[in-house]
């Protein structure tokens, strides 16, 4: 499923967060958002998952208006991984991770044999299977990030929206989520504050800064040396992996003049 966000912006408490934004995720691309510490990221993908209305522009589809679309209709569509998660109430770990199907079911919350089994799996494939009866409050901040992204899954969405997945995530678990998101086919729209990490898995950038797009395309192209300093404030060196030859990323302070 394609998504095109048009003209957007968002104002939150009549500051205006987010100005302008053009952006196109393709069928089944992973696409990155970077940018540094409050530039806009969380508040682009809270409009971009229906958390925040726009001021202005629209988030599209497949051509349709995201934010027209019937609350279920839409949560067949999009599956969002906040970056802060108030679901601190007393669930189980599998009981989060059912929630991700109330899209599905029918207004009578009817629990279908396929439900359970897609909340298994879901839990499974992030490692965390037998978290499944552990109290969600209880669990270690990277055990709760698996969950939520189980539940993201187990949503069956075309499109996922991801909110620094990989926070409280060790170095494989990080590895591990990307790689499996990536797998599970939907298009993904993912803020990642790993620049290196963000190189190696996403087929298209965007960067951010003062709420405006300020670069987009391959992150081969995008993650220069000068983008880097004048966006990021840091001296980057590119250099080629000795097994595969991508371009990995290696950073240092700027010189202070
Ligand atoms: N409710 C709000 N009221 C006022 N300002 C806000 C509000 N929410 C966010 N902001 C401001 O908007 C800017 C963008 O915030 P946002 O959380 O989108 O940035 P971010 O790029 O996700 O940052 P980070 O990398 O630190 O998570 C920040 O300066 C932030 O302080």
């Amino acid at each position: 499923m394609q998504v095109d966000i048009e003209d957007l912006s968002v104002e939150v408490a009549g500051a205006r967060l987010v100005s302008d934004v053009a952006l196109r995720a393709g069928s089944g691309q992973f696409v990155g958002l970077v940018g540094p510490n409050g530039s806009g990221k969380s508040t682009l993908l809270r409009c971009a998952y229906r958390a925040l209305r726009p001021a202005t522009g629209t988030v599209r589809l497949d051509g349709d208006d995201f934010h027209a679309l019937g609350a279920r209709e839409g949560a067949r569509r999009l599956a969002a991984l906040p970056q802060e998660s108030a679901s601190e109430f007393d669930f189980t770990a599998g009981e989060v991770v059912a929630m991700g199907r109330l899209p599905h079911q029918s207004s009578a919350g009817r629990v279908t044999a396929r439900d359970t089994e897609v909340c298994a799996a879901a839990l499974e494939r992030v490692g965390a299977g037998h978290l499944a009866g552990r109290s969600f409050p209880t669990l270690s901040g990277g055990e709760k990030q698996r969950v939520l992204i189980a539940r993201a899954l187990a949503q069956e969405p075309k499109v996922l929206v991801l909110d620094e997945p990989t926070n409280h995530l060790d170095i494989a678990q990080q590895l591990e989520v990307l790689a499996l998101v990536r797998d599970a086919g939907p298009t993904v729209l993912a803020a990642l504050h790993d620049l290196d990490l963000a190189a190696a898995h996403c087929d298209v950038l965007y960067v951010i800064r003062g709420g405006r797009i300020v670069a987009s395309g391959p992150p081969d192209e995008v993650l220069t040396a000068d983008l880097l300093a004048d966006v990021f404030g840091v001296r980057a060196h590119r250099v080629a992996h000795p097994e595969t030859g991508a371009t990995r990323l290696l950073f240092d302070r700027l010189p202070t003049s």
